[in-house]
């Protein structure tokens, strides 16, 4: 392989990277990109691993010894602090970051999100480590212009809306509202790693994800997944249509998402990880502004690329309306829009997202369909037991 140069012209030095939550959705995308294009080397840490088996068997495979898997639970285990000192560079990918949890699960939320991210911060800033921490677009909250009247015209002024890593508040519902858990315990990590920055000397990055979507994210209730379990919008719109089912648009799917194709955001990531004088220190936003949509437009859209991929025949009615207190129960909150302001990854590390919303659903889709639809006509030929 020849030698890689970073964004000032000089050769990369092949590092280890201790990555916890490296089987999750991110995590898979990510080790795939490291051992296909770079000479790194991962010490893979999760408590699940199937995302990552094929990259982690046969021996035969070209990266065989660069990627170690470890199955760990961060929250108790000694061995966490020695794979830290062994390594150049922490990402931690761990958490709970599912919305159906936020309000059902709260203290599962708050612990995952900050308790158990405490010793690793802790790890890296006594050892002098670098961490990139995985944080949240979701720290926003909800925008500004979501308190004008409805009829103002300030409303459309993007002073109100777009979210800027450096001058947009936090902004949360009230403490019954227990959606917001999640991003608050997200928040004060952040203001934690911050301070390990601006007092210990931390050499940290901080990682905003504006709904990065893909191949491999969540799971299919039923198939891969708990029945009962409710995934991520791009999973659960998926099952729907692998289902033949209508798509649920809670509360009428007026909440407005920009979706990034995971593997635009993973070349983000990357730059971080090989670009260190131009990452530290910062905080950034990774999504793709050109891609916004409501949630009903999603599901239209994700409808629309379904049909063609599988070939079956639209339902007569794709969708229907439920509220968000029946999907996710009490508590439920939610972000009336996220567009990311990109100047800053943009001035320091040159990264533009590249893919369409169409022609990243299309290809996920396609995974999609692969991936489950047999399975699912299986399951659901089964007689049920009465
Ligand atoms: N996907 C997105 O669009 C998005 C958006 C915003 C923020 N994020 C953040 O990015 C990170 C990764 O997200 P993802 O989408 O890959 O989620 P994911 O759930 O697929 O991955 C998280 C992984 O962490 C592991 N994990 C959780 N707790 C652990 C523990 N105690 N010990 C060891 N492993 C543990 C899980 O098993 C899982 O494999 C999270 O911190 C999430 O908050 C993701
Ligand atoms: O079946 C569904 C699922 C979800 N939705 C809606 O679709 C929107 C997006 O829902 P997602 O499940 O993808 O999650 P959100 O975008 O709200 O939050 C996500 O954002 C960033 C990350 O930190 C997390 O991955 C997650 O919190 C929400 O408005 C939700 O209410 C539906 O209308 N129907």
């Amino acid at each position: 392989m020849a030698a890689r140069m970073d964004l000032d012209g000089r050769p990369i030095k092949p590092m280890t990277i201790c990555m916890i939550g490296a089987g999750g959705f991110i995590g898979s995308h990510l080790c795939e990109k490291l051992m296909a294009e770079t000479p790194h080397k991962v010490l893979a840490l999760d408590v699940y691993n199937d995302k990552i088996k094929r990259l982690l068997e046969p021996d035969s495979l070209p990266w065989a010894g660069r990627i170690e898997f470890h199955r760990i639970n961060i929250k108790h285990d000694s061995r966490l602090e020695g794979l830290v000192k062994m390594a150049d560079l922490t990402i931690n990918l761990a958490a709970i970051c599912t919305p159906a949890d936020y309000n059902t699960r709260p203290l599962d939320t708050i612990y995952s999100n900050f308790i158990d991210a405490l010793p690793v911060v802790k790890y890296c800033s006594e050892n002098s480590k670098r961490l990139i921490h995985f944080s949240t677009c979701e720290v926003y909250g909800k925008t500004i212009g979501s308190f004008l009247p409805k009829d103002s015209p300030l409303r459309k002024d993007p002073a109100y809306y777009v979210l800027k890593e450096d001058t947009s508040p936090c902004i949360f519902g009230s403490i019954e509202k227990q959606r917001w858990s999640y991003a608050c315990a997200k928040q004060l990590i952040e203001r934690l790693i911050y301070a390990e920055g601006a007092e210990s000397g931390l050499d940290f990055t901080i990682v905003r994800p504006f709904n990065w979507i893909g191949p491999r994210m969540d799971f299919i209730p039923g198939i891969d997944g708990p029945s009962e379990g409710v995934p991520r919008v791009l999973a659960c719109f998926s099952n729907n249509l692998l289902r033949r089912e209508p798509l649920k648009l809670v509360d009428g799917g007026q909440s407005q998402r920009t979706f990034v194709y995971i593997k635009d955001a993973i070349e983000a990531v990357l730059l971080m990880i090989e670009n260190p004088d131009r990452a530290n220190g910062h905080i950034f936003n990774v999504g793709n502004p050109n891609n916004e949509v409501t949630v009903r437009q999603l599901a239209e859209m994700m409808t629309q690329v379904y049909t063609k991929v599988s070939g079956e025949p639209m339902l007569q009615s794709p969708s229907i309306d439920v509220s968000s207190k029946e999907f996710y129960g009490e508590g439920y909150d939610d972000s009336d829009k996220r567009i990311p302001d990109m100047t800053i990854i943009n001035k320091q590390l040159g990264w533009n997202p590249k893919t369409s919303l169409w022609d990243l659903l299309e290809s996920t889709l396609t995974y999609q369909y692969r991936t489950y639809a047999e399975a699912i006509k299986k399951s659901m030929a089964k007689p049920t037991a009465s």
